[in-house]
């Protein structure tokens, strides 16, 4: 599903931010990515969307080799990658509704296809309620429940999500994962990088743990903890 073989991507002030790191995601697994900043996790996430290229070792999606590919290309994977951020990343002029159908237009979905899929979307992270709200309307429990139904519209095989509960209270930030869960559990690959010890302990789940661009962990059912 995802797969890194022996990658190496170094910035042009020499910073070598993933090197020699070689990883293997399964269809369907649930993956903590976790280290301190500056590991190299978001650098291995831009990998997967190919917002940057390494300068050594391949990359796969779905079994296809996207190590190089030509930048008209590039939309088909992202395609089937459903991104979720820490700052949620709505369009604040948008509605709930349209912030969702937004992502599916500029992939050239019918009027009609996105009628039917946005509510569905809607409903699954329980929002169906807050069609016609802005996002200042909402608390960031709710933002981000409505980043993640943009994220799955249109039913990717992977999802990503950056530090998904980074600005949430604990409590909110639990309802995110049970919903992240809940989408795992269908289906649907979730990688997911992450300062949040304590949903990393209690969830027990494949844990992969970057250091200075080194896979130093890969347990998979793993804790946070990767510096002893
Ligand atoms: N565009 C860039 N140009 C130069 N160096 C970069 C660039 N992006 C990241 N780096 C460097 O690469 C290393 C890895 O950074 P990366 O952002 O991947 O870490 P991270 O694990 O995601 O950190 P954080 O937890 O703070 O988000 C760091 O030393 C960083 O300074």
């Amino acid at each position: 599903m995802i797969r890194l073989e022996n990658v190496t991507k170094q910035y042009k002030n020499g910073v070598k931010a993933l090197n020699d790191a070689s990883i293997n995601i399964e269809k369907g697994e649930f993956v903590f990515l976790v280290g301190s900043s500056g590991a190299g996790k978001s650098t291995l996430i831009k990998l997967i969307t190919k917002e940057v290229n390494p300068e050594k070792g391949k990359i796969f999606l779905d079994d296809k080799d996207i190590t190089s590919l030509s930048s008209r290309k590039i939309p088909n994977i992202r395609r089937n990658i459903g991104m979720i951020f820490q700052d949620f990343k709505l369009l604040q002029n948008k509605t709930v509704f349209e912030n969702v159908a937004f992502a599916l237009e500029i992939l050239g979905y019918s009027p009609r296809d996105i009628k039917k899929r946005v509510p569905k979307a809607l409903d699954m992270v329980g929002l169906s309620k807050k069609l016609d709200s802005y996002p200042d309307q909402l608390s960031g429990g709710e933002q981000q429940r409505v980043s993640i139904a943009r994220a799955i519209v249109n039913k990717p095989s992977v999802v990503i999500a950056d530090e998904p509960t980074g600005n949430l209270d604990p409590d909110t930030a639990w309802d995110i994962m049970n919903l992240l869960k809940d989408i795992n559990r269908r289906g649907t690959t979730i990688l997911m990088a992450t300062h949040a010890k304590d949903i990393v302990d209690n969830m027990k789940r494949r844990v992969i743990a970057l250091s200075d661009g080194k896979v130093i962990k890969d347990d998979t059912r793993g804790g946070y903890d990767y510096e002893s």
